[in-house]
């Protein structure tokens, strides 16, 4: 045949599901939407039209679902729970070779000390990618959509400038950025939560606290701060888009503008990405979810 079929996967995607604990006073929730991919001895339904040993989608969600139910402790924490599901999926389903468990956390804030009221939080969505395959389990976190802006300390001159080049340099500007990251844990096992919030705080610190002489050099900065405060991340990888602010032209008013009123641009915008790694830790591109622009 001329013909071989390369790589492939399937699952279910977006499984919103969402845990309450009503035997807890307060009660507590996670609000999750979990995506499934399995990997495995799948050829067949592709090649022959041959089911037999596909777990129906269906399934997928249905697993979910019930382990929200059966594992509820595990589903506390986004980590916890996808390494919960993906290591059933590889252990329980012969067939299945690899599983990959992504899932977005949305956060709910408790509303005015109510044992039962909340608001949900909307400053940005946790995520978390776990693969495992065989005995080699891998746990990244995440974030995204945590915009952040800082009103000065950061400039941006000395670029390469080609005949198209019309971008003023500047002393003093506006930046901000939309932060999407993703960082590998060297470990399966640790406090999930304030791992979490202690690369958060040490992102969104570094953000307003280190002069940028670029968005990339903060970017860099922040990674930085990132491995320097969490000894159990090996990799961050950041993407974020500039967003832009620009001076408004006051002067047809007889006014002047010295940084104070911007037009806050939408699009296009520059897209920075990097990744941040201690210089002796094993690289695994694997781990981590593609669907970022990687
Ligand atoms: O921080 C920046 N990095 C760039 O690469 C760039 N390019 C640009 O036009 N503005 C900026 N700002």
């Amino acid at each position: 045949m001329a013909y071989v079929l390369g790589h492939h996967q399937y699952g279910k995607a977006e499984v919103r599901v969402v845990r309450v604990y009503r035997d807890t006073d307060p009660h507590e929730l996670v609000d999750y939407n979990v995506s499934v991919a399995l990997q495995g001895d799948f050829a067949d339904a592709h090649i022959e039209g041959d089911q037999a040993k596909i777990l129906t989608t269906d399934a997928c969600k249905n697993t979910v679902n019930a382990f929200a139910k059966e594992h509820g402790d595990a589903a506390r924490q986004p980590e916890t729970f996808a390494l919960v599901l993906a290591r059933h999926f590889v252990r329980d389903v012969p067939q299945v070779s690899q599983a990959r468990v992504q899932i977005e956390a949305y956060p709910w804030d408790r509303a005015h000390g109510t044992p039962h009221g909340f608001v949900r939080r909307g400053d940005h969505v946790r995520t978390t990618t776990v693969t495992v395959r065989g005995d080699d389990e891998t746990v990244v976190s995440g974030l995204r959509g945590l915009t952040v802006l800082k009103t000065t300390d950061s400039e941006f001159h000395g670029f390469y400038e080609d005949r198209y080049t019309t971008l003023k340099p500047t002393n003093d500007r506006i930046m901000a950025t939309e932060i999407q990251a993703q960082w590998l844990h060297s470990v399966t096992e640790t406090g999930w939560e304030a791992s979490f919030s202690a690369v958060k705080t040490a992102i969104t610190h570094s953000f307003a606290n280190a002069y940028s002489y670029a968005l990339q050099h903060t970017l860099w900065e922040m990674g930085q701060a990132v491995l320097d405060a969490a000894p159990t991340v090996s990799e961050i990888r950041f993407s974020c888009p500039n967003k832009h602010h620009f001076v408004v032209d006051l002067s047809p008013f007889g006014l002047e503008n010295p940084n104070e009123v911007f037009h806050a641009d939408d699009r296009p915008y520059g897209l920075i990405e990097a990744s941040v790694l201690r210089a002796e830790g094993p690289g695994r591109s694997d781990a981590f979810d593609p669907g970022q622009a990687w």
